[in-house]
């Protein structure tokens, strides 16, 4: 039997498994040995052990986020707010680079479109899939399910944007479903939370927190920002100068593009901004 490990609770373990229901498993004391600790996220191999089953096995993880900390991601959607509080495009863009440094599948989110106009232009461009929600009037969520369908993924966003409201939206009838196994791990009696993932019988697994830590931005080698923008792929090496960082270098192949409206100038013009962020932060560590 094979599932993924959707909640842990003082060495409890919740499998969701592969053939439906969810099972509350131990994992024993084999892992500890080894140094590994199951985490949400898992995919785990189980034997029945009466009512409940044991973990007997961790399938190899494709990745292991920090925050949240769940194994297996598949996807981050960047939630961005089209109202109050305004968009915050700078914010977007770094947890967009932290995603490709994780280089996982990344979505766009503008949500509270019932408040305002902010249409993630500059993420189209950029080759990223973008949606238009509001958690209010329900609009777009339906399209943003079908995204998150067969997929792990979590949000993440700006406080406010309508990240908990969202995932509100798209799991009404899953929290219905878990409830019983909730009773049986004894939650609420912990008052520590972790991560958590969140079943959704339409196919989908999201985190029940939101995720990323821009410290992971701090020790970004400044060269390398570039890599993590998808739209400037199609010209490297079309610049004048080898290693030309799109920054204020002549002859950028990428600063025409922008000129032509191939990609986002906005975008382009926040990027040489955190570059140069990035650059002193890089000098001071490093001097
Ligand atoms: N008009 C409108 N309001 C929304 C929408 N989505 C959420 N809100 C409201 O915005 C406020 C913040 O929503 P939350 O879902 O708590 O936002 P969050 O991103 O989870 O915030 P944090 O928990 O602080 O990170 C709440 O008052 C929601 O009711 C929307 O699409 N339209
Ligand atoms: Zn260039």
């Amino acid at each position: 039997m094979t599932g993924i490990i959707v909640r842990g609770v003082g060495g409890f373990y919740e499998v969701r498994k592969a053939d439906g229901g969810a099972i509350t498993c131990k994992a024993g004391g084999r892992f500890r040995k080894m140094g590994m600790k199951p985490m949400v996220g898992d995919r785990v191999e189980l034997e029945p052990d009466g009512e409940m089953g044991f973990i007997v096995k961790i399938l190899p993880r494709k990745n292991a986020m920090v925050r949240p900390p769940v194994a297996n991601v598949d996807q981050a959607v960047v939630v961005i707010s089209a109202g109050n509080p305004p968009p915050d495009y700078e914010l977007a863009d770094k947890l967009l680079v932290m995603g490709e440094m994780l280089g996982i599948e990344l979505a766009v989110c503008i949500n509270k479109c019932d408040e305002g106009a902010a249409d993630g232009r500059d993420y189209a461009l950029a080759g990223y899939p973008v949606f238009r929600t509001s958690a209010k009037t329900g609009e777009g969520l339906g399209a943003l399910k079908e995204q998150l369908k067969g997929k792990v993924s979590f949000l993440a966003g700006q406080s406010g944007v309508g990240k908990s409201s969202i995932l509100n939206q798209l799991l009404t009838g899953a929290e219905l479903e878990t409830g019983r196994v909730n009773e049986k791990l004894g939650r609420g009696r912990h008052t520590t939370r972790k991560a958590e993932l969140l079943y959704s019988p339409e196919g989908f697994y999201v985190a029940d927190t939101p995720g990323f830590s821009l410290l992971s931005l701090e020790a970004m080698e400044p060269e390398r920002l570039k890599e993590f923008y998808p739209e400037f792929a199609p010209y490297e090496g079309e610049c004048r100068f080898l290693g030309c960082n799109h920054g204020r270098e002549p002859d950028c192949a990428v600063a025409a593009a922008a000129e032509a409206g191939e990609i986002s100038k906005a975008r382009l013009m926040r990027y040489r901004k955190l570059l140069s962020e990035i650059g002193e932060m890089w000098r001071n560590r490093y001097g």
